[in-house]
């Protein structure tokens, strides 16, 4: 490993060790050795006989890593999406226990959607139990800034009002999904999942 894989491989696997919560993004430029790490650690703790969950936004990155799946795939996310959105994992389920085991959850060329489903929903889910850290790897999101419980801190990453600071508050949303035979009310945040790909090889 170079001296920053190490770098990084020793913070991460610091924290496992610790037994301590942690989240942490790795970002960088194609090629430069970050599925390299994840092998790495998914080798280290494996061979403890331990467990880590690793996920991607594509079929294809999946491939990647050993054990690899689609986010969608192992957290049962909905493939349409609408305000009501949550995965079905029920808390007594085998995925949620396996979850709730796993010393790792890494999740390679993570998007917003990959964001928000993994980690939110499955730490909201299961807070209390699910402790162990995740990585979320090149992620691409406008949320640079903070998260706060009733407002989001973002930046503006593209067209005219380009690094713009913006606070997006909770509001009482109506979900329009026909499927649902009656209305009802959800205070969320106004945000759509979208999505973006940038390849850069070298
Ligand atoms: N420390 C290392 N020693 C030897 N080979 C390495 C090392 N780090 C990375 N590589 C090799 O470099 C190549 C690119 O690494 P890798 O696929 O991990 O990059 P990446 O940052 O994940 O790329 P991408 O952003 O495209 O997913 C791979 O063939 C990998 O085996």
């Amino acid at each position: 490993m170079t001296v920053e894989q190490k770098q990084v491989y020793d913070t991460i696997m610091n924290r496992v060790d610790d037994k301590k919560p942690g989240l942490f993004f790795l970002y960088g430029y194609g090629g430069t050795g970050k599925t390299y790490i994840w092998r790495s650690l998914v080798e280290t703790i494996r061979s403890r006989g331990e467990i880590v969950i690793v996920v991607a936004s594509s079929g294809i990155a999946a491939l990647l890593i050993p054990g690899g799946r689609t986010a969608h795939s192992r957290f049962n996310i909905p493939i349409v999406i609408h305000e009501s959105l949550s995965c079905t994992i029920t808390q007594d389920s085998d995925l949620a226990t396996l979850i709730a085991r796993a010393k790792l959850i890494i999740c390679d060329e993570a998007t917003i959607q990959c964001f928000i489903s993994t980690a939110l929903k499955l730490l909201i889910m299961h807070s209390g139990t699910f402790y162990e850290p995740i990585i979320m790897a090149d992620w691409i999101s406008p949320l640079e800034e903070k998260m706060g419980t009733y407002v989001l801190e973002a930046k503006v990453i593209s067209g005219s009002n380009i690094n713009q600071k913006v606070f997006i508050p909770r509001l009482s949303l109506v979900p329009s999904d026909k499927k649902i035979p009656f209305n009802f009310q959800r205070r969320q945040f106004p945000l759509a999942l979208s999505f973006a790909m940038t390849i850069n090889k070298s």
